[in-house]
């Protein structure tokens, strides 16, 4: 039996035949039926435009579960108990007479959780009618990202939804703070008093975030090339990363707290101007190559692609924050599509003790690490240095790993997917793991001069082979400080 209960809810999925809801998900609210984690009255609705045969509808989200959940978890009682707390439904989500059989399908007594799987471009259409309907009330909304494709643009989105709901019912998507290990951090930092003395400018020299994909832009051309890897990425994912790696210690777990937090790392980012651009930024796009030894086409070559376009599928940078705590650490990013290997990782790079007693030769060796692995492999490792061991050997240093691999520890768990966490968390009505709205426009005030850059120097990207670990220029980025990026990428 699961430790906590969930209270029943009405969860209306809006845009329910798209890629995220088939692929993501759909899987992830059955792993919650499957752990005893949806209350027996929640029902689901299934939204989108597309018209026909419900029951042929639901058989595709039923082929979904079947393609998306691993074998080992697929079990056909839960499967059909999931199915049928399912309804379909066919709706215009601009259009407000369609509401009127939505507001039939919806419990008055129990919360509505209102998820965005659409462009955010249509999500003021929904709040608004939402609100029509009289059902705002009751309801919670969760929004995808990117909302908006920079300040202004994430603005109208925000004010559009804000008119209908207080920022207490919404709940703004940033899947990798669902990601176990991600929210480890929090842990790790402030359940440990070992960490947090040494956690700062005196001790550590730089930090490393790197988030590499082996996957090109998976047949979604149309919104990546308007994006590109520093809007899709950068202004969300991996900024959160760097806040909760940089942040102060909130004085409680509460969702403000953390988020006050996270956004006076964000405005303490300096910017990047353009005459330092081409010295702290890099941006890449890939051509052809091999990825796990499978021959892939360039991103201009890519289904539906325009040959002309100059969108980057790849950015490392370095970013600094002006505080007493990280004043001269640089953070370097660092992430691509189509790069040699799936690896997200934080490595947090000490600095030397400050007198050294060791052979001079063994100097090199000396540096501790802190490897905070996110994915695959979930886990983590502190590099310490050690004497070899024997007779013959003196004292000899090397470098070793403490680790803790979670899979390996504590074998019984599996790790749920982001999305399960998150889409509990709305359940539950918790906003810990969400995004607040100050946090979304200093992460676009931040990428908006790195973009207004850019277009003011017109360079296209450097190219780099699918399968390598990015253009030679994110290697010179860091070598150029007397760095190197950590590991064997
Ligand atoms: N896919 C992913 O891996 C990720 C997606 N996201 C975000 O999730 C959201 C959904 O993405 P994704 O699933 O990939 O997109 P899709 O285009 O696959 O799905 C969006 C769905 O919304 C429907 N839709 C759009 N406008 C309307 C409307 N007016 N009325 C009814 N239905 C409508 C579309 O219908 P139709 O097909 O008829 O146009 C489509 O089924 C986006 O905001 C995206 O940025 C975020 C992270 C990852
Ligand atoms: O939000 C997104 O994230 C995925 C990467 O997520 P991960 O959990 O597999 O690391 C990325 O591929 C996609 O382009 C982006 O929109």
């Amino acid at each position: 039996m699961p430790a906590i209960t969930v209270d029943a809810t009405t969860f209306a999925l809006f845009g329910a035949l798209g890629d995220l809801a088939l692929r993501k998900l759909f899987p992830a609210l059955y792993q919650l039926d499957r752990a005893g984690l949806l209350h027996a009255d929640t029902r689901i609705l299934a939204l989108s435009r597309d018209t026909g045969d419900a029951g042929a509808h639901l058989a595709r989200i039923d082929q979904a579960l079947r393609k998306h959940v691993s074998a080992t978890q697929l079990d056909e009682d839960v499967l059909s108990r999931f199915m049928a707390r399912l309804d379909y439904l066919t709706m215009d989500f601009r259009n407000q007479a369609d509401y009127a059989s939505l507001a039939e399908k919806v419990s008055p007594v129990l919360p509505l959780i209102a998820y965005f799987a659409t462009p955010a471009s249509v999500y003021g259409a929904i709040c608004e009618n939402l609100a029509h309907a009289d059902l705002a009330d009751q309801t919670r909304v969760v929004l995808e990202k990117p909302i908006g494709h920079d300040l202004e643009s994430s603005r109208v989105v925000n004010e559009a939804v804000a008119q209908y709901f207080p920022e207490s019912r919404i709940y703004r998507i940033d899947h990798y703070l669902g990601k176990e290990t991600v929210q480890n951090l929090i842990a790790l930092r402030f359940a440990n008093s070992l960490f947090e003395t040494q956690w700062n400018q005196h001790h550590i020299s730089h930090v490393e975030i790197t988030v590499a994909e082996t996957v090109g832009i998976e047949g979604r051309w149309g919104y990546f090339d308007q994006a590109g890897q520093l809007r899709d990425m950068i202004q969300n994912h991996l900024l959160q990363l760097l806040c909760l790696i940089a942040m102060d210690p909130p004085s409680d777990l509460t969702a403000d707290s953390i988020r006050d937090e996270k956004v006076k790392v964000l405005k303490a980012l300096a910017p990047i101007t353009p005459e330092r651009l081409g010295r702290y930024v890099v941006r890449g796009q890939y051509v052809a190559g091999s990825v796990g030894g499978k021959a892939v086409p360039g991103y201009l070559e890519e289904e539906n692609s325009n040959a002309e376009s100059s969108t980057e599928t790849f950015v490392a940078l370095r970013a600094d924050i002006c505080n007493w705590r990280w004043s001269g650490v640089p953070f370097y990013l660092r992430t691509g599509k189509r790069m040699g290997e799936k690896v997200s990782q934080i490595v947090i790079h000490f600095k030397e003790p400050p007198f050294y007693i060791f052979a001079p030769e063994q100097r090199s060796l000396i540096s501790n690490r802190l490897i905070i692995r996110l994915q695959p492999d979930e886990g983590i490792s502190l590099q310490v240095m050690t004497k070899e061991q024997g007779l013959d050997k003196g004292m000899h240093l090397r470098s070793g790993p403490l680790q803790l691999n979670f899979s390996q520890t504590y074998k019984s768990s599996r790790i749920p997917d982001a999305y399960e966490r998150l889409l509990l968390e709305v359940m539950q009505g918790n906003q810990n793991l969400f995004v607040r709205k100050d946090e979304i426009e200093y992460a676009w005030k931040w990428c908006d001069q790195l973009i207004d850059g850019w277009s003011r120097i017109g360079e296209p990207p450097k190219a780099y082979p699918a399968g390598s670990w990015g253009p030679v220029a994110s290697i010179a980025l860091i070598t150029r400080d007397g760095r190197s990026w950590y590991g064997d990428l």
